[in-house]
């Protein structure tokens, strides 16, 4: 039989407590414990123990994680990504350095539109490749979790490709993947002017596929200026909800048109991004219990103000932070980055980051009872970082502390530094 696994030698553990969304003053209270230790059993978390009750242990009855000098923190949940995509588009990062906007890029063709194009072009098993180097990726910095966007396809047959590839990688095992059906990402030039017969077909002919192989648990709209309005996205997103699926939104990232205040009317569990969201709407989604996701790469990489997650959360609101990998706007799985950004530029304490990154994120994606926080009967998902607290996430700012990743109580990434041992 297995044997239990202990985590010793900690430096300290930090995390928030519960299965729901905290906002307002709780998003900052976590737990730090120093010198703890955590036993791993059947891959949930059965015990943390405090230095003294830790020292009573047998070590020897199991087999031991050495942790020293480390801090343990749940693992990391992206709760939003587009995960899935043909070919890369560097050549449009060069052009908005030399300022086209990313939306005036899109109007001329590029953006979405070039995905799809690319996506549509790449065999299954080139995309099951290359997602799984991202993924590989996203463990290396201690992501257990992500949520996956479909909708670089935008018809049947490439969405329920990209759909299929989540569904084998998750198969594998290497982190977790929530897969969401997101085929209203942009209009195809055939049903320009004539959105709501394209999301028709989305509605009569690819979702019931989708539901079929039980390939998707969310839906999500892009409702922008230019993309789909506030009265389409409401009809879909009903309709989505209608046939089983729960329900996200791009809501507000580039224009105020209302997508915050549509989220909470449809009770989205989500509306992500927000640049642009008003306090009226905000407001909503709090009245409602949606949950903001932020995503400061994106604003990061597409040199756009950030949205205000220090007001948000003054106001009540449970901020989670995503990634928002993608090709265009983010590509990026940079928890470092974002950690820092989250404090430096949306005035997150750093335990109210670290909430949203963990216990938030989960509840964002419908996870918040199995995962997020380091509880006993939690998923056994977290990380080592190689510091001696949380506090350092935003303090070494951009430089990526994860030495050892945790999913289901199986170490799925080391850090290696043995290629350095001739140095030393
Ligand atoms: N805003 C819409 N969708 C993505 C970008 C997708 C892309 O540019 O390929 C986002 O969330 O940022
Ligand atoms: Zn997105």
């Amino acid at each position: 039989m297995e044997k239990d696994k202990l985590i010793y030698g900690l430096a300290s553990l930090a995390t928030p407590l519960g299965n729901t969304p905290k906002g307002g003053s709780e998003q900052g209270r976590i737990v730090e414990m120093i010198r703890p230790s955590v036993i791993l059993s059947g891959g949930k978390i059965s015990r943390v123990l405090s230095e003294s009750e830790a020292g009573m242990l047998e070590t020897g009855d199991y087999e031991v994680i050495d942790g020293t000098g480390m801090t343990l923190l749940p693992g990391f949940v992206d709760p939003h990504t587009h995960l899935v995509f043909g070919g890369t588009r560097e050549e449009e990062f060069s052009m908005r350095l030399r300022g086209e906007s990313y939306m005036e890029i899109m109007k001329k063709g590029g953006g979405i539109a070039s995905s799809v194009a690319k996506t549509k072009g790449a065999s299954f098993e080139d995309l099951l490749a290359t997602t799984r180097k991202h993924l590989m990726g996203m463990a290396s910095h201690g992501i257990t979790t992500v949520e996956a966007k479909s909708g670089y396809g935008l018809d049947k047959e490439t969405e329920l490709k990209q759909l299929r590839v989540v569904k084998k990688l998750n198969d594998e095992g290497i982190i977790e993947i929530v897969s969401t059906f997101m085929g209203a990402h942009s209009v195809p030039p055939e049903y320009k002017g004539r959105e709501s017969d394209f999301l028709d077909m989305l509605i009569e002919d690819v979702l019931p596929s989708v539901k079929e192989e039980d390939l998707a648990e969310f839906c999500d709209i892009f409702c922008e200026k230019g993309v789909f309005s506030v009265e389409d996205s409401r009809e879909y997103l009903k309709k989505c909800n209608d046939m089983g699926f729960r329900l996200k939104l791009h809501a507000d990232e580039m224009s105020d048109l209302g997508g915050a205040y549509l989220a909470a009317e449809i009770k989205a569990i989500s509306a992500d991004h927000l640049l642009k969201a008003s306090e009226k709407g905000l407001q909503a989604m709090k009245e409602a219990g949606v949950i903001p996701v932020l995503l400061p790469l994106t604003a990061f990489s597409l040199k756009e103000e950030y949205a205000d997650g220090r007001w948000m959360i003054d106001m009540g609101l449970p901020v989670a932070l995503g990634t928002d990998f993608n090709p265009g706007s983010s590509y990026s799985y940079s928890i470092p980055l974002m950690a820092a950004l989250a404090c430096l530029q949306m005035r997150l304490t750093p335990e109210e980051m670290l909430t949203a990154l963990t216990l938030n994120s989960a509840c964002a994606i419908g996870r918040g009872e199995r995962k997020g926080t380091i509880e006993e009967g939690k998923d056994a998902d977290l990380v080592l970082i190689d510091a001696s607290s949380y506090r350092f996430l935003p303090y070494h700012f951009g430089v990526n502390q994860a030495a050892m990743t945790i999913k289901a109580g199986k170490v799925i990434y080391t850090r290696s530094d043995d290629r350095w041992k001739h140095m030393m």
